[in-house]
């Protein structure tokens, strides 16, 4: 049975994938809200279950491999891969100097289609970085599945590069599920939703980490 979101929102939070505060986020950005989804390779439920919802939204696109982006999501991937029996690739962070020298590990011919699923979209800086090194091997790659949008313009981003974007949950629907089930206050859900709408992406950040 698939778990229900906000169920599985309580549990990432019970598991400590949810960090409040002032924290410091890639290149040095600070953000009151940081989703660490590399804890929950200690809870295999926990992975099953989200797992399970990528595949719910990953199901009416067509797609004949899938790969993960390093390093948090390819646990999902696996899952992934074995229980709906497609193909998986894996992305090397670096090329590799040596025997092979490969970029992408697995087996794959040009012009097969490629599912890419990400942890969490900010920029869209990331999942963009793995999605251009896909199409310069070769592959189609025109969505992404993720489990959290930020909403701070990463999406956007992707789309604009040619890339669907389907998500499990948003940061508003997150902490708004947190709210409800008692786990966060309203203050943290306002500090969220005011950092969401200051630090956005795209065409002319304003998120520079110097400013912040
Ligand atoms: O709450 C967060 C925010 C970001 N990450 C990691 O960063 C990238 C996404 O950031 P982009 O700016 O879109 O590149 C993603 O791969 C995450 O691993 C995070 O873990 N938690």
């Amino acid at each position: 049975m698939v778990c229900k979101l906000k169920e599985l929102a309580v549990q990432l939070f019970d598991a400590g994938a949810l960090r409040l505060g002032d924290i410091e986020a890639k290149l040095g950005r600070r953000t009151p809200i940081y989703f660490d989804l590399r804890v929950v390779v200690s809870h295999p439920k926990i992975v099953k279950a989200i797992s399970q919802q990528l595949q719910v939204l990953s199901s009416g696109v067509p797609h004949e491999l899938v790969c993960g982006v390093p390093y948090a999501a390819l646990p999902f991937a696996a899952v992934m891969s074995v229980n709906t029996d497609t193909p998986m690739i894996m992305k090397r962070k670096e090329t590799k100097l040596y025997g092979t020298k490969k970029i992408l590990e697995g087996v794959f011919q040009k012009n097969q289609t490629c599912l890419v699923v990400e942890d969490v979209v900010t920029s869209g800086g990331t999942l963009l970085e793995t999605v251009n090194t896909l199409r310069s091997e070769g592959l189609i790659v025109t969505d992404a599945v993720v489990v959290l949008d930020r909403e701070q313009g990463g999406v956007g981003v992707l789309e604009a590069s040619g890339v669907r974007v389907r998500s499990m949950f948003t940061m508003t629907e997150l902490v708004s599920m947190l709210r409800d089930a008692g786990r966060i206050s309203e203050q943290t859900v306002d500090i969220v939703s005011d950092h969401i709408k200051e630090c956005q992406f795209g065409v002319k950040d304003n998120c520079d980490p110097v400013d912040t």
